[in-house]
């Protein structure tokens, strides 16, 4: 049994400032009230600062190093300054620091990109040459390589800001997370979702990890009722192909794994020069408890698909 919390020592939940940040930070609470009968004051939410946060005028890739949206956080859940952390998955290295583990994860959103588009409806009604606007290695190479007659522009920042870039035409279109614009209460941004079987979401997009010291039992068992057990197969699928890629926010990689009507897990996966000059795809059907084996057995395939030239690039960077 799990004991009611006292409401003037409350859970305290690091998040990064930012509007979907938040709204994801709200959402864990709300899911935490609901399954143990807590009142709001039980919980303080905790914005903290990181370093992805603070650099906004550079590419993502030029600033480097893994962790950039979670290593403050990080800290301050080491420290104690707090006691869990919201995350977007899709930012997560596959391995959490010593003494840190991820074993609570919200019910997953929407996977899908969406584009946004003041102008056109869709990709295909963009005009040659058209110029759009994104910073996601991923999104950019899959986009490449559908439409190599785009012009690719970095847009960074925030939901928000890059609205305004569009308003002001620095871009003709640009894609978002469809799980972040319904957060957000924003969809009537989009243009429309977009199949992945024409772009694969990146890894873990629309899923929310909770991140807490291994060794906090109280927190562990406070977060149990609220994970979803098919969105942690589904990740743990994913993520293990991510960590066989040795994948980072500079590699273009897109996997997705969703559960068959049959009960069978999907796995699909794609790897792209950063350019969009190559993309290998492949998937993978099996078990649920196989997910984690697919994903290693994907990554290899896909590798031996591009060929030794492409694994150098990779690694290269
Ligand atoms: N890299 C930033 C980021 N991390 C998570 C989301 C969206 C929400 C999600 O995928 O869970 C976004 C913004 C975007 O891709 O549009």
């Amino acid at each position: 049994m799990i004991e009611k919390r006292d409401p003037s020592r409350p859970l305290k939940i690091g998040t990064r400032g930012s509007v979907l940040a938040l709204a994801q930070a709200y959402e864990t609470r709300a899911r935490l009230m609901a399954a143990h009968g807590l009142p709001v004051e039980a919980f303080e939410i905790v914005p903290i600062k990181t370093t992805g946060d603070r650099i906004t005028d550079r590419p993502l890739k030029e600033i480097g190093g893994k962790g950039l949206f979670t290593r403050e956080i990080e800290e301050a859940l080491a420290e104690g300054r707090i006691d869990i952390a919201v995350h977007s998955m899709k930012d997560m290295p596959t391995v959490q620091p010593e003494g840190m583990v991820i074993d609570c994860l919200l019910p997953r959103e929407d996977v899908r990109d969406a584009f946004v588009s003041p102008h056109v409806a869709s990709i295909d009604d963009l005009p040659e040459g058209a110029v759009v606007g994104s910073s996601s290695l991923r999104r950019r190479a899959q986009l490449a390589h559908y439409r190599p007659d785009l012009k690719l522009v970095e847009f960074r920042g925030n939901v928000q800001t890059r609205l305004k870039k569009l308003e002001d035409g620095v871009a003709q279109a640009t894609f978002l997370a469809m799980a972040g614009l319904r957060r957000l209460e924003m969809l009537d941004v989009a243009r429309g979702p977009i199949l992945p079987e024409q772009m694969l979401p990146a890894v873990a997009q629309g899923a929310i990890g909770i991140e807490r010291r291994t060794d906090d039992h109280e927190t562990r068992d406070l977060l149990g009722p609220v994970h979803d057990v098919e969105t942690g197969q589904r990740i743990a699928a994913e993520r293990s192909f991510l960590a066989r890629l040795d994948g980072s926010c500079q590699t273009p990689i897109a996997g997705l794994a969703e559960l068959q009507p049959d009960g069978r897990l999907r796995l699909r996966g794609q790897i792209l020069q950063p350019d969009g000059s190559e993309a290998f795809m492949a998937e993978r059907l099996g078990e649920i408890p196989d997910g984690p084996a697919m994903g290693v057995d994907l990554a290899d395939e896909l590798l031996s698909l591009a060929g030794s030239g492409f694994l150098h690039h990779l690694q290269g960077h």
